[in-house]
């Protein structure tokens, strides 16, 4: 299958601070690609050049394998996006909203009618289309914002957190969409700090660390990164006087992880060592109050590419 869009080398500085550097990646029809990555990662700014918000430095961008430079009106109309920030206006009705919008994509008359209906059901606001956003909550309002976004049916959708801060109905109303939307062979390009949203609807993952892609693959291929592991979660009173050198020093241990009452740590399945790390805490003094083991999760992937927890 030919990508629907093709990111090649793109970088980008602020001032002299790199926020991108040779960024590639490619986005298929029907995909929902995930972006992940911590604060300051540099998500916003390759989505915000891909919705031709942003310029950039150096790099190519295709869109069904032509320049987008020459061909960016033509590009623009396949794009859908939602914004961070929401981008409603408070004081007209939803339907007015949306028919703003699509209008600003050349849909008229009937067309654009038909087209505003269709968008305000997909999202489940049909009922509530003649109020105004003001009296909607978090959750709808950000439904609205997808409406206006998708009503000219784009084929390319970007989503910058489209989940922050909203209640779980309608949190899960929007996921449901989004894998609508996939189902009917539009492309997502999503952003998100939620480990479990990846999990739930990614078809690929992009995952992104200052700046610089670190891992690109479905769900089942980074995960195979990390057969050999486990990960201990250890909740401690505190942990005040311990040595992370001193786990390091125990056989199969790859990463340890210190918080304030929190450690992690990584090891090979292989090799039986709970008893040393727990003694090996016990001895510094800690007070254990609780323990877990996972196997491999995205969290884990992220934490060996990166070193560090996605939300710290
Ligand atoms: N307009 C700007 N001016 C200066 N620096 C910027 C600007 N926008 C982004 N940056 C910097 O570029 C880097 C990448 O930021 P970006 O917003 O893309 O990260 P992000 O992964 O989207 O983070 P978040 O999850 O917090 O939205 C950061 O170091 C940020 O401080």
């Amino acid at each position: 299958m030919k990508p629907i869009i093709e990111v090649k080398l793109l970088e980008k500085s602020f001032k002299n601070r790199k926020a991108l550097q040779n960024i590639s990646f490619e986005v298929y029809p029907g995909e929902i690609l995930c972006f992940l990555g911590p604060n300051g990662a540099g998500k916003s700014t390759t989505i915000n050049i891909l919705s031709t918000a942003l310029r950039y430095d150096r790099g190519e961008i295709l869109f069904q394998g032509e320049k987008v430079g020459a061909n960016a009106a033509r590009f623009k109309r396949q794009l859908g996006i939602v914004p961070q920030d929401l981008a409603i206006y408070e004081e007209i009705t939803a339907e007015q909203n949306v028919k703003f919008f699509a209008s600003l994509y050349g849909l008229r008359g009937q067309e654009l009618q038909r087209r505003a209906d269709e968008a305000l059901a997909f999202v489940g606001l049909s009922e509530r289309k003649r109020d105004k956003p003001r009296t909607f909550s978090g959750g709808m309002k950000r439904r609205l914002n997808i409406a206006c976004a998708i009503a000219h049916k784009p084929q390319v959708i970007i989503m910058d957190e489209p989940t922050v801060g909203i209640d779980p109905q309608s949190r899960n109303h929007i996921l449901e969409s989004i894998v609508r939307l996939k189902e009917q062979g539009a492309s997502i390009i999503y952003t998100t700090h939620y480990m479990e949203e990846v999990e739930e609807i990614s078809t690929r993952i992009v995952i992104i660390d200052h700046g610089r892609i670190i891992a690109d693959g479905t769900k089942e291929s980074l995960k195979e990164c990390l057969e050999e592991e486990k990960l201990y979660e250890i909740d401690v009173e505190n942990t005040i006087g311990l040595n992370e050198d001193e786990l390091y020093r125990i056989d199969g241990v790859k990463r340890v992880q210190v918080g304030e009452n929190h450690i992690r740590v990584t090891t090979l399945k292989g090799i039986e060592n709970l008893d040393r790390i727990i003694h090996t805490l016990i001895h510094a003094g800690m007070r254990i109050q609780n323990m877990a083991t996972s196997s491999a999760s995205l969290e884990m992937v992220f934490l060996k590419l990166t070193g560090r927890t996605l939300r710290n």
